[in-house]
């Protein structure tokens, strides 16, 4: 069996894990997410994880308020730490050895984030588990997984989202919109297609990694991509 990328770095956005319910987390969403993380890492697929906080708590909400940003996106990046324990959890339950990493420090929790615990974790077999974003106000769980994609030196970053690819328009708007198999970064930008912020396309294209986006919700649909099926859209130099 060929497997296509050989160090994978999964950004899990948050809403995915909140499954049918409006907020928060649906535990048997996040069983079945690591139930296809196990199903990946079998395969001998190194994979690490970036999870997003959409779920429970997004900073612009606080500014759309009339609140003070950043107060509002380290509530974000709390809450990132929240499903990261969650999804470690998952994990736990189901025999794989995971482990959260958090940009913030809070050592009562989970360890801090460096790049060589990070390496020494994975190199040991773990699933390694970031949490915090960047520890930056005004970026997003999606620039984080671009920066630790390459800080992990990953071959290839997987967004696994609500839809199955990137579209010529938002698919949730524009119900007609086409889906493209493979782009490159240049062209997502040029074309402003917002499955991914512009930061997170930028930082992937300088370091020529591949993004890979598809959709969360589909059970088993990680390990089809890894080995050459499944449905997503591709994006690469
Ligand atoms: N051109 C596009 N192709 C695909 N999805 C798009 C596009 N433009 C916007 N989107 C939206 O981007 C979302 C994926 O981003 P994601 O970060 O997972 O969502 P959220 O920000 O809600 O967590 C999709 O759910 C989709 O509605
Ligand atoms: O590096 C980061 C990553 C995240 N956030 C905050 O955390 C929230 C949750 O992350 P995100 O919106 O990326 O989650 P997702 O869309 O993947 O659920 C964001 O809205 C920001 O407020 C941040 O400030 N810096």
């Amino acid at each position: 069996m060929t497997i296509r990328f050989e160090r994978v770095l999964l950004k899990v956005s948050g809403e995915a894990l909140m499954g049918g319910q409006g907020f928060g987390i649906d535990v048997a969403v996040a069983d079945r997410i690591a139930a296809d993380i196990k199903e990946a890492r079998e395969l001998g697929v190194e994979i690490s994880v970036v999870i997003g906080g959409g779920n429970i708590f997004r900073g612009v909400a606080v500014a759309s308020k009339g609140g003070d940003r950043v107060t509002g996106d380290h509530m974000g990046m709390l809450a990132t730490v929240i499903n990261a324990m969650a999804l470690r959890t998952s994990l736990t339950k189901l025999g794989v050895d995971a482990i959260v990493l958090s940009a913030i420090a809070m050592p009562e929790l989970c360890e801090s984030f460096s790049q060589r615990a990070a390496l020494a974790h994975a190199s040991a077999g773990r699933v390694v588990i970031f949490a915090g974003g960047t520890g930056n106000p005004f970026f997003t769980t999606d620039s984080a997984a671009a920066l630790r994609a390459a800080e992990m030196g990953a071959t290839a970053l997987f967004k696994g989202t609500q839809v199955d690819g990137i579209y010529s328009a938002d698919p949730k708007l524009v119900p007609d919109a086409t889906r493209f198999d493979r782009l490159t970064h240049g062209e997502v930008l040029s074309r402003g297609l917002a499955v991914m912020d512009v930061t997170a396309v930028a930082l992937a294209r300088e370091n020529h990694i591949p993004i890979v986006v598809f959709s969360i919700h589909e059970k088993g649909e990680f390990a089809r991509i890894l080995t050459g099926g499944g449905r997503s859209t591709i994006v690469s130099d």
